[in-house]
């Protein structure tokens, strides 16, 4: 939760962590978008995502599904798969966390993928076609898929797999760009997954390792310029690997 607010912020968005179900009806209508993460998934929280998903349809506004250790419990997977049912405008995740979202067994290192990135492309293309959401992996490479339309990011560095919460934070970030292009949320998705990715790419030269990286990844989503994004940007459309 505070590295994905803090990215926010740093990014120029307005995070607001509101879990419980009592303050969800009164609170979506301000909200441009809502993240859904199941990361530490208790019932409570289960109770307010349901309720998040649900006013975010109603209202008609964005809103995304972080499937974190889809597959890792049975309690887990279930709740995760009547969230999906509810068709979010974006499911992001880790390679295992789409395989398992596709109906694989789970091979993930507790929450982190065993997967490659691109091993995952056709679930994701399955998953997105089957529910009707945008479904972004992100790995080496990045991919966001609708089931027809791709597009490959290869920003980033390896040592972002050593901060937690990255996953999550590309999540919300994903979710803040689409509220900003609501109209093509497959495009949008691309394009926060390069910034961060690009933003990790400045800060990693100056890092001494994870800790010192989620700092500097931190100061250069908010000092990054726009030249600094388009000169660094790796982005494609199509989905040969
Ligand atoms: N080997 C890599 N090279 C470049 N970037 C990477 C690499 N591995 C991960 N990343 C980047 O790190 C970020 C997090 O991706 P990752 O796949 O680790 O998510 P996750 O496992 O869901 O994260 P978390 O569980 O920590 O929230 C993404 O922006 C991704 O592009
Ligand atoms: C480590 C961890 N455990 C539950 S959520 C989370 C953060 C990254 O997924
Ligand atoms: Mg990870």
């Amino acid at each position: 939760m505070d590295i994905m607010a803090n990215v926010l912020l740093a990014a120029g968005a307005s995070p607001a962590m509101v879990h419980f179900k009592e303050e969800v009806p009164e609170f979506t209508p301000k909200a441009a978008a809502v993240v859904v993460n199941v990361g530490t998934l208790n019932t409570d929280f289960l109770e307010g995502m349901l309720a998040a998903a649900e006013a975010a349809t109603a209202l008609s506004k964005p809103w995304v599904l972080d499937p974190i250790a889809m597959g890792g419990t049975e309690f887990r997977s279930q709740h995760i798969l009547r969230l999906a049912r509810m068709k979010p405008t974006l499911i992001r995740g880790n390679a295992s966390d789409i395989m398992a979202l596709n109906g694989a067994q789970s091979s993930s290192k507790g929450v982190d993928s065993t997967a490659k990135s691109d091993d995952a492309l056709d679930s994701a293309k399955s998953v997105a076609a089957k529910i009707g959401s945008i479904v972004g992996i992100t790995g080496a490479t990045d991919w966001v898929t609708d089931g027809s339309r791709c597009m490959k990011v290869q920003n980033g560095v390896a040592l972002m797999s050593k901060i937690t919460a990255t996953g999550s934070s590309v999540t919300a970030l994903a979710a803040a760009f689409i509220a900003v292009r609501p109209d093509d949320p497959l495009l949008a998705t691309a394009c926060a997954l390069c910034a961060f990715g690009v933003a990790a790419e400045l800060a990693s030269t100056s890092a001494q390792g994870p800790a010192s990286l989620r700092v500097g990844l931190l100061d250069a989503l908010h000092y990054a310029t726009q030249d600094d994004m388009l000169a660094l940007a790796k982005i494609s459309a199509g989905d040969d690997h």
